[in-house]
C-alpha cells in the first residue's frame, strides 16, 4: 500500500534538517546490502504508532544562490503541497515569527493539505515567549517541540498520523496494477506512455523537463486494469539545477511508492546515470517489480553482440536488480513496445506471487543438502522452517537456531533456489530469520 508521504517545510536555521535525524527511521533490512546505493537526506522512512511514512527534506536553502530566500522558500512550500499527505511547517520558538514565515504560511495555508504548525526550539516546559504570536498565521493551535531535546515529538507526530489519509476504502484501486513510470528527463517516457496508451493524450516534445505534471491515467486492456502514474518532467519554472533534480527525484520516489512495477526507462545513447541508481535501489528497497527498459533502441549502431554488451552493463551497474526483465525497444519505430504492458503484467504476477509452504521447504531442505549452511566456532546454521508471510514483495520467514550465523551470500543462495523453481522474475524477495528453539517444528 502506498506510504503517506510527510514534509518538512521552514526558513533555514528552524532545526528542520535536527527534527528530520530526530524522525528519520532505521530501515529493518537483513539482506539489502548493495552498492551504489547512497542514503541521502532527501528523504527517509519514518514508523509511528505502526504507521510507516516517508519524509522528506523539501530542501535547504542555499545562501549563494541568486534567488532570494523568499523565493526558494517558496519553491520548498511547492514541492511541499504537490507531494506530501501532511505538511509540517515549522518555525523557530526562540526567534519569533517572521515576515517569511507570515508569506509561507499564506502559501500552505492556500493550499488542500494538511499543515501543522509546529514551533521548535521550545526546550523548556514553558510555552515559547513569541508563543501567542504564532496564533496570527491562523492555522491549529501550535504543537511546541524540542527536537535537539526530543521533547513533545510523539505530540507532533501523534497529529501527522491523525491525517493520513484512510486507504482501507479504495478497492477500485487495489485491483488495478499500478506502474510509475520513471527515467531521467527526455528518455522518452511520454512517448512509451503514448504508446501504451495508444492515444496522444499525453504531449511529447522535444526539449527536456517540459511534460506536464504527474497524472495518473487509469486504462484497461482486456480484463486487465492499470493505473499509470506518470512521473512527469520538471517544470519548467524550476530555474536552479540543483533544485529541479531535488524536486524530480522526490517526484519519482512518490511515484514509485505508489506503483506496484516500475517502468525504468533509460536512454540506451545514455546508459545507466546516478539518477537511475538511486531510484532503482529505491524501488529495490521498497520491495516494487521491476522491469528495466531501455528505449531509443533504433540510435544504437548494432554489431552481433551490442544487446548482450549492453544486457552486461546494465546488469553490472544495477547489480541488486538482477531480477529484472530488460527491454529492448524504440519508441520511435515501435519496436518491441508491444511487449512491454505483458511484462509488466507478468511482474505484477510475480511481485503478487504466493507459493506452498510444502514446496518452499522443500527447496529449502534440498538446499541444504547441497551447500552446507556457514557456521561459526563449531556452530552450525540450522534452518528449520521456512513460510511466506507476505506478497508485492514476496516476503519469507526463516525460523533459525540462530541468526548470527546466517551469511549474505548463503542467503542469496537460497533466494536464487527458490528463484530457479517459482521465478519471482522482477520482483525482489524479502527474508526475515526468526529464532526458534530447536525441535519445535
Ligand atoms: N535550542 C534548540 N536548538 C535547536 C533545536 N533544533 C535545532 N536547533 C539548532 O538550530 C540550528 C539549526 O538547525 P538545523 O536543523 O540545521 O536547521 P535547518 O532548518 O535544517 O537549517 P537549513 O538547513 O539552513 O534550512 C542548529 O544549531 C541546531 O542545533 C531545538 O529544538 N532547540
Ligand atoms: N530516436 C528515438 N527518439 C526517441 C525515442 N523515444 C523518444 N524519442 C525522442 O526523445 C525525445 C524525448 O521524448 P519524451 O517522450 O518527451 O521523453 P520524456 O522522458 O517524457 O521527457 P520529459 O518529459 O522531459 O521527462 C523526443 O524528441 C522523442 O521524440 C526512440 O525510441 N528513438
Amino acid at each position: 500500500m502506498a506510504k503517506p508521504v510527510v514534509a518538512i517545510v521552514g526558513r533555514p536555521n528552524v532545526g528542520k534538517s535536527t527534527l528530520f535525524n530526530r524522525v528519520a527511521g532505521k530501515r529493518i533490512s537483513i539482506v539489502e546490502d548493495y552498492p551504489g546505493v547512497t542514503r541521502d537526506r532527501i528523504y527517509t522512512e519514518a514508523e509511528w504508532l505502526n504507521n510507516v511514512f516517508t519524509l522528506i527534506d523539501t530542501g535547504g536553502i542555499e545562501p549563494e544562490s541568486k534567488e532570494t530566500i523568499l523565493a526558494q522558500m517558496r519553491r520548498q512550500a511547492e514541492i511541499a503541497i504537490e507531494t506530501a499527505d501532511v505538511i509540517i511547517f515549522l518555525v523557530d520558538g526562540r526567534e519569533g515569527l517572521t515576515g517569511t514565515d507570515r508569506e509561507v504560511a499564506s502559501m500552505l495555508r492556500k493550499a488542500k493539505k494538511p499543515v501543522i504548525l509546529t514551533i521548535n526550539k521550545v526546550d523548556t516546559l514553558e510555552h515559547s515567549p513569541y508563543y501567542y504570536d504564532f496564533f496570527e498565521l491562523g492555522m491549529n493551535e501550535p504543537i511546541e517541540i524540542s527536537s535537539s531535546s526530543a521533547l513533545n515529538i510523539g505530540d507532533l507526530l501523534d497529529a501527522v498520523v491523525a491525517h493520513f489519509p484512510d486507504d482501507k476504502g479504495n478497492k477500485e484501486e487495489d485491483e488495478m496494477i499500478k506502474v510509475a513510470i520513471i527515467g531521467k528527463p527526455n528518455v522518452g517516457k511520454s512517448s512509451i506512455i503514448n504508446y501504451i496508451l495508444g492515444e496522444d493524450r499525453v504531449i511529447v516534445s522535444d526539449i527536456a523537463g517540459t511534460t506536464r505534471d504527474a497524472i495518473d491515467t487509469p486504462f484497461t486492456d482486456g480484463e486487465d486494469k492499470y493505473l499509470l502514474i506518470d512521473t512527469a518532467g520538471v517544470r519548467r519554472k524550476s530555474k536552479i539545477k540543483e533544485n529541479i533534480e531535488r524536486y524530480s527525484v522526490i517526484r519519482s520516489f512518490t511515484a514509485v511508492d505508489r506503483a506496484d512495477v516500475c517502468l525504468l526507462v533509460i536512454d540506451a545513447t545514455e546508459g545507466v546515470t546516478e539518477q537511475d541508481k538511486k531510484i532503482a535501489g529505491y524501488s529495490h528497497e521498497n520491495g516494487k517489480g521491476m522491469v528495466i527498459v531501455i528505449n531509443k533502441w533504433d540510435i544504437i549502431q548494432k554489431e552481433t553482440n551490442t544487446m548482450k554488451e549492453f544486457t552486461k552493463t546494465v546488469r553490472n551497474e544495477l547489480a541488486y536488480l538482477d531480477y529484472a526483465p530488460i527491454l529492448f525497444v524504440s519508441a520511435l519505430s515501435g519496436q518491441r513496445m508491444e511487449k512491454i504492458l505483458d511484462t509488466v503484467k507478468f511482474v505484477a504476477n510475480q511481485n503478487a506471487l504466493r507459493i506452498p509452504t510444502g514446496g518452499l521447504n522443500e527447496i529449502i531442505g534440498e538446499a541444504v543438502l547441497l551447500n552446507q549452511p556457514p557456521s561459526d566456532k563449531g556452530k552450525r546454521l540450522k534452518i528449520f522452517y521456512a513460510t511466506q508471510a507476505a506478497v508485492k514483495p514476496p516476503t519469507f520467514i526463516l525460523f533459525v537456531n540462530d541468526k548470527e550465523l546466517m551469511h549474505f551470500s548463503y542467503l542469496r543462495y537460497i533466494e536464487n533456489q527458490i528463484r530457479q523453481s517459482y521465478g519471482f522474475e522482477g520482483t525482489p524477495i524479502r527474508f526475515i530469520l526468526r529464532e526458534r528453539e530447536k525441535g519445535g517444528k
